[in-house]
């Protein structure tokens, strides 16, 4: 699906390059959007008003069949009773306020360099740290681990795929996966209108879930309109990601969404990106393939090198990968 704004050139061509340098750290000098962030028309392809994203609770007993619709439809859902305690995500949201309240020579010493993993980066107006491992996000980091996994394996038995079923789930069942945690901040910006937080992307995991403070931004993308995620009290957002739609054989969608700016608010989250071990291959798994549905997608060889397919081809990655169009009903 493509975006349906007109991105500027720098959107275009460097979505996910970092920018850092081109714009001050904390945006505070900035009175207006430079031209090549600028969107021209934001506007002609109004959000749409909706509470239309399901939302589930994972202790309703047809939790698993709520999700996996909800994946083949929507790609995205919010879950509440998730079963992280509330004191896990309140201390992580204090680490990143105070994070990214600190000066911006401190942060810059994380800018990601050659080779560097955790990095402190500047993607259009937004600002995101990317932590691989940090004893500050210790517990944040083993619950949403748990979480993540759970999700995943309900949604792959709902369409009957077992842990069996997928090589890398391994002997000793699903403790081998790799994660990213992220914290985004998006400063107030006084044209929102003009101005996107985050360019229309799908995620290169196989689930991400967001734990969005109390500011709106988030849309997603059903047809042809963009539908506002609002922030439900004690609910995390859980996007189907690429690397499990191709799992799925494109049963589950990978949703498409972006992130507008606040005119008067900060808004901070954090993203924890789950998936597969990084050194075995992702394909779609054999018990979902059928002579009239063969494999859509050949073996990605790895998570690293399919976020190297995104870094080059950006949104077309997954579509570039893409074996035959699918029939639908
Ligand atoms: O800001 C949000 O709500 C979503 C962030 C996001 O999509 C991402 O970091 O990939
Ligand atoms: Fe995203």
């Amino acid at each position: 699906m493509a975006p349906t704004a007109t991105a500027p050139d720098a959107y275009n061509s460097e979505t996910f390059d970092v920018i850092l340098g081109k714009v001050p750290d904390d945006f505070k000098s900035l009175h207006e959007i430079p031209e090549e962030y600028a969107w021209t028309n934001l506007n002609e392809h109004p959000s749409l008003d909706s509470d239309s994203v399901p939302i589930i609770d994972l202790n309703d007993p047809n939790a698993s069949q709520l999700i996996s619709h909800a994946c083949r439809t929507w790609g995205v859902f919010q879950l509440i009773n998730h079963g992280v305690p509330d004191n896990v995500v309140e201390d992580m949201e204090s680490v990143a306020q105070s994070l990214f309240s600190l000066p911006a020579e401190q942060k810059l010493k994380v800018a990601r360099g050659p080779g560097g993993i955790s990095a402190y980066l500047c993607f259009a107006l937004t600002n995101v740290l990317i932590f691989f491992f940090s004893s500050i996000t210790e517990e944040y980091e083993k619950e949403l681990g748990r979480l993540s996994s759970r999700l995943t394996w309900i949604m792959l038995a709902s369409l009957g795929v077992s842990k069996e079923d997928v090589k890398w789930s391994g002997p000793k069942g699903d403790n081998q996966e790799a994660h990213v945690l992220q914290l985004n901040s998006y400063p107030a910006c006084p044209h929102p209108d003009r101005a996107m937080g985050l360019v229309p992307h799908t995620d290169s995991t196989l689930v991400s879930i967001i734990h969005q403070s109390k500011i709106c931004g988030l849309q997603v993308q059903e047809g042809t309109g963009w539908f506002r995620v609002p922030p439900v009290p004690g609910a995390m957002v859980v996007n189907v990601g690429d690397l499990m739609h191709i799992l799925s054989n494109g049963s589950y969608v990978s949703v498409l969404h972006r992130v507008l700016v606040n005119q008067t608010q900060h808004r901070l989250l954090v993203v924890y990106s789950y998936g597969p071990p990084d050194h075995v291959p992702n394909s779609p798994v054999p018990k979902l393939l059928r002579a009239s549905h063969p494999a859509l997608y050949p073996p990605v060889t790895n998570w690293s090198e399919y976020l190297d397919t995104k870094a080059k081809l950006k949104g077309k990655a997954l579509a570039s990968l893409q074996l035959y169009e699918p029939l639908t009903n």
